[in-house]
């Protein structure tokens, strides 16, 4: 498997502020699973919306797909954009838009024909547990339902890299459990995870995983992801 992100270097301000991330170097390999930790407040989200391209870095290389994101033209971004999945923290759910129809996004963005993108809204409403929701709008669902339509939008074209701020954190543990199924299940299909959970019981779900953390802007490596090949266990 090759390299899907590579960082060299790679800081982070905002304005005139202290950096915020310091000294990333690490690079990721596709098709393996990631779980990014740290206190509130250490960058994990600063991180993921480096890797989503939401943020550009105050300095240093970033290579997604083999291609350098930060000197690469803007009219290329949208065409990356949609090779990844986002799980916002916020959810960034359309609020006009039925549920099946934000969860159809990428589908009908890419061009799918709009009987395939019907019967895989429908299965992907009943794995989040939503179907009988399905011409509801956004507002009227609870934080925990909205995170659940947010997963499904992420995951229905099957992106490459799918990145995840805290997926769980508005569910009960059953439903944790479900929804990492269906990232493991995605990871099966070759995508790249990277999710940031303060979550044990969520980490300790997926055993092929591998922990980043990130103390104070820099990165740290308890599993030794990024220093030596990946370790490949069954999940
Ligand atoms: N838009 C912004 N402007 C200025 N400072 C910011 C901005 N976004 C984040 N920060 C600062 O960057 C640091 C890292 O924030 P970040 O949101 O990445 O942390 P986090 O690990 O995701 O935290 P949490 O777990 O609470 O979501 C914090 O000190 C935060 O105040």
């Amino acid at each position: 498997m090759g390299t899907i992100v590579q960082f060299e270097n790679v800081g982070l301000r905002y304005g005139h502020g202290d950096e915020v991330l310091t000294d990333l170097s690490f690079s990721l390999t596709a098709g393996e699973f990631y779980f990014l930790t740290g206190a509130s407040g250490a960058g994990k989200t600063s991180l993921l919306k480096l890797l989503y391209l939401a943020q550009r870095p105050s300095r240093g290389v970033i290579r997604l797909f083999g291609t350098d994101v930060v000197t690469m033209p803007r009219q290329r971004m949208p065409g990356f954009r949609r090779r990844i999945g986002v799980v916002y923290q916020d959810f960034r759910l359309v609020p006009h838009l039925s549920i099946a129809d934000n969860v159809a996004l990428p589908l009908r963005i890419a061009g799918v024909h709009e009987e395939e993108v019907q019967d895989a809204v429908a299965e992907m409403l009943a794995w989040v547990g939503l179907a009988h929701r399905a011409g509801a709008r956004p507002p009227t669902l609870s934080g925990g339902e909205q995170q659940r339509v947010a997963i499904a939008r992420a995951v229905i074209g099957r992106p490459e890299l799918l990145v995840a701020d805290e997926p769980t954190g508005n569910v009960d543990e059953a439903m944790a459990d479900r929804l990492m199924q269906l990232f493991a299940s995605l990871n099966g299909l070759g995508t790249t995870m990277v999710i940031a959970t303060h979550d044990m019981h969520v980490i300790a779900r997926i055993r092929a995983a591998h922990l980043l953390r990130i103390e104070g802007g820099r990165l740290s490596d308890p599993t030794g992801a990024l220093r030596f090949p990946p370790r490949r266990e069954p999940a």
